[in-house]
């Protein structure tokens, strides 16, 4: 019988060190990890552990120094694969672009025909609420809807995995949640594995299927917690007992490493 949840990419032994002036930094590993399909998985650690290191490495940004990763049975090699999507939190909309253009700005650069670019464009603005500032330009809009429009243009190149750094860390709390919402939505739609990068433990705690702790630098998988959370979910569940209780034990598991983060060992 098929695996009812196929391992869609895994990190097998990752490590990452960067040799700079002030001599190597040891960032991020050894790590392990396997997301399966169709999963949403966060990550939280204590700042400057090495999570976006390991996105980066993920997206085939940066090559790790050692270990690999395996997107669909594949190693990623030195390009971003086909069927990746990458979210950040510096939204680089293009301001000289309206909010249509900015969204099929990769998609033009593909073989695909313009009625296919339409239905995509229209597809995404339906998903994010941006149908009615398709022909508005970024400076018109708030940080929340230019972060929208970072996801639909990442949406409309169809991804299988979503690689999103801290995507909603310039935005304020109440946003933050209706962006979890949109983001769980998105995830429902499309079936697509969702790796999120947060210092949010609520955001992780409500958004993830699994949350993964890691270490403080170099950073490695400390814990992997299961929420137990329905598919269905939604920003509603922040008021739910068990939350606390997720939240708090992510907070015990992080408090230490961040502490270590803040105070490293003088040895
Ligand atoms: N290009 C680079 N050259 C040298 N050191 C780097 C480079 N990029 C990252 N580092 C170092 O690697 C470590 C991990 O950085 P990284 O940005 O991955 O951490 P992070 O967990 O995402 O941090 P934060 O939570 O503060 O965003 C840090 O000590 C950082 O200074």
């Amino acid at each position: 019988m098929a695996d009812p949840h196929p391992i869609h990419v895994a990190l097998r032994d990752v490590t990452k060190t960067f040799q700079s002036k002030l001599g190597s930094i040891d960032a991020l590993g050894p790590v392990d990890l396997e997301l399966r399909q169709g999963e949403f998985f966060a990550v939280v650690g204590p700042s400057g552990c090495g999570k976006s290191t390991l996105l980066d490495i993920m997206a085939a940004l940066a090559p790790p120094s050692s270990g690999t990763v395996i997107f669909e049975n594949r190693p990623i090699g030195a390009s971003v694969p086909d069927g990746i999507g990458v979210v950040f939190q510096e939204n680089a909309c293009f301001p000289w672009l309206n909010v249509a253009d900015n969204i099929t700005f990769g998609l033009r650069r593909q073989p695909i025909e313009q009625t296919e670019i339409e239905r995509r464009l229209q597809y995404a603005l339906q998903l994010m609420g941006l149908n009615d500032f398709a022909r508005a330009f970024p400076a018109q809009l708030s940080g929340g809807m230019r972060q929208r429009v970072c996801i639909a243009r990442t949406l409309v190149m169809q991804p299988r995995l979503i690689l999103l750094d801290e995507p909603f860390g310039a935005l304020d709390q109440q946003t933050r949640l209706l962006m979890g919402d949109e983001l769980l939505r998105i995830w429902r739609a499309t079936n697509a594995t969702v790796l999120l990068i947060t210092h949010a433990l609520d955001e992780a705690a409500m958004l993830a299927d699994r949350v993964a702790v890691m270490s403080a630098r170099p950073g490695r998988i400390m814990e992997v917690i299961e929420t137990g959370w329905a598919r269905d979910r939604d920003s509603r569940i922040v008021s739910a007992p068990e939350f606390g209780a997720i939240t708090g034990r992510l907070w015990a598991l992080l408090r230490t490493q961040s502490l270590q983060a803040l105070r490293p060992d003088p040895a």
